[in-house]
């Protein structure tokens, strides 16, 4: 999204960049030459305040993850990928981006609607310059896995947040497979420059946490390697990488491995078909909604065409556990994913104790479960939440700061997240700081609709990174901000 300002020197249009910066250039009216200026940006503080209830129907953004892949498969298939419901915020927009940098064709055809003319494994393009990512985490570590599976050498950066996050786990298993970093910020950080391995070693790798990104970074280097690459992982993450490989007509095959984990191969060198994809709609997204519907009185809302892939659908099952009221209907099967319409009506809520093993099914939803938690009855423990320290920001330091700027008194045992409920009646009233993170930008949001006083926070416009719409969707429902 871009902006234009007139000064006194002439007219200055300006893009984003990273970190509340924008880079923009002057047309002067003094006949001077275009110059390249740069300008802070106020960031964009927004308050919540409570209403009435909630009422109507919503549909939920496509999801962030699927959005991500579709892209990335598009590009690794010869021939065109049509994509509907795509989801249009800044971190698949970076994706669309590199995935053209690397050699496809990509053109957005309407609202959501994307084609993607790719180049087929083995056949990328080296990039002219440097791989972009702006704040996300899935776009950087799944391309890297993409260059560090092909002889191409690029160069990778983000935005503060993405440059603060932990590229090892993606490094050490693409360093196995052949490829070299020849640059790298302290800590295997970004910016780094990978050049990758034109004939990958195929792999056994066992990731050392359940993520679904070090998963799926392995796999698309496997892609283009001459034999069998196996992933195994101790708990199962989202699944979706795999999924769209088999849609894609890859040699893959899934078995439980242990208790709960999973075991992946994956024969080297498919060749890709390109094959319509339709999003659904993101449960990450939804879960906004949905805890907003359930604390805010009296309210009553439709979710339509939810993503219900249990392995992204903890916070669903945890809030049933709390007492949610939520009717799942009109499950059915849409794009390769099964999908249904939740009904929420505001309800009571008693805290629970979310064991470690939930986390992966919904570690993005922790922010806002722990806001729904502030609501509830009683003491709600969340288990095993080290993986949130390493998200857009430390996301346990994050929450439990909010929290304690609306009234709340969290505690932070080890790993574990403790919530003592106040009910229906959480003070609110304070300014969170967000940190450049999304998530932790709608959740206190959320919180400020059903709160005591109002709730503000610093910065609302690391929102477009996965919700660009959750402004005026969420105000259609009934919710105030100003
Ligand atoms: O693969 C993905 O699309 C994602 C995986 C998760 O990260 P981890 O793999 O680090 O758990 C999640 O937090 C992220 O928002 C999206
Ligand atoms: C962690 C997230 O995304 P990413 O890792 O892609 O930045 C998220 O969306 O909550």
């Amino acid at each position: 999204m871009g902006l234009a300002l007139m000064t006194k020197r002439g007219v200055a249009c300006y893009q984003p960049k990273r970190d509340g910066k924008l880079i923009g250039t002057l047309f002067s009216l003094y006949n001077d030459p275009a110059q390249e200026v740069l300008m802070e940006v106020s960031a964009q503080r927004l308050t919540a305040r409570r209403g009435g209830p909630l009422r109507g129907r919503i549909k939920p953004p496509g999801d962030k993850s699927i959005s991500h892949r579709a892209l990335i498969l598009g590009l690794l298939s010869i021939g065109e990928t049509a994509i509907e419901g795509l989801l249009e915020g800044d971190d698949v927009l970076h994706t669309a981006d590199v995935c053209r940098e690397l050699g496809a064709d990509v053109v957005r055809t309407g609202e959501g609607c994307w084609r993607v003319r790719g180049c087929g494994v083995g056949s990328l393009l080296a990039p002219r310059k440097t791989l972009d990512f702006g704040n996300s985490g899935t776009g950087m570590r799944l391309m890297m896995g993409v260059v560090g599976g092909h002889g191409i050498t690029a160069s990778f950066d983000g935005d503060a947040s993405l440059r603060k996050r932990p590229m090892r786990r993606i490094l050490d298993p693409l360093l196995l497979m052949g490829a070299e970093v020849l640059k790298q910020a302290e800590g295997g950080r970004c910016p780094l420059e990978l050049k990758g391995a034109s004939e990958p070693i195929p792999i056994e790798y066992r990731t050392p946490v359940a993520s679904a990104q070090i998963k799926s970074a392995v796999l698309l280097a496997g892609l283009n390697s001459p034999g069998r690459t196996v992933v195994i992982e101790p708990e199962a993450s989202r699944d979706h990488t795999e999924r769209m490989l088999k849609y894609f007509g890859a040699g893959i095959e899934v078995e439980s491995f242990g208790e709960n984990g999973r075991k992946i191969s994956l024969e080297g060198r498919p060749e890709l078909r390109p094959a319509p994809i339709a999003v659904p709609g993101d449960p990450s997204s939804a879960a906004f909604v949905l805890v907003a519907a359930t604390i805010v009185p009296g309210s009553d809302v439709i979710i339509e065409s939810m993503m219900m892939n249990p392995l992204r659908t903890g916070l669903l099952t945890t809030l049933l556990e709390m007492g949610a009221d939520v009717e799942i209907n009109d499950r059915r099967e849409e794009g390769g994913e099964e999908v249904a319409d939740l009904r929420v009506r505001a309800a009571e809520l008693r805290g629970v104790d979310v064991p470690a093993g939930r986390a992966p099914s919904m570690i993005d939803e922790y922010p806002i479960l722990a806001v729904a938690a502030a609501f509830a009855h009683g003491q709600t423990r969340m288990r095993g939440l080290n993986e949130l320290r390493v998200k857009e920001s430390d996301r346990l330091e994050a929450v439990a700061a909010g929290l304690r700027a609306a009234g709340i008194e969290p505690r932070i045992i080890g790993d574990d997240l403790i919530v003592e409920g106040h009910g229906g009646d959480v003070p609110g009233g304070g300014l969170v700081a967000t940190h450049l993170d999304h998530r932790i930008a709608m959740s206190f949001l959320c919180l400020g609709l059903a709160s005591r006083r109002p709730v503000e926070i610093d910065d609302a416009s690391m929102i477009a990174t996965s919700f660009p719409t959750f402004r005026p969707q969420m105000e259609r429902l009934g919710a105030q901000f100003a």
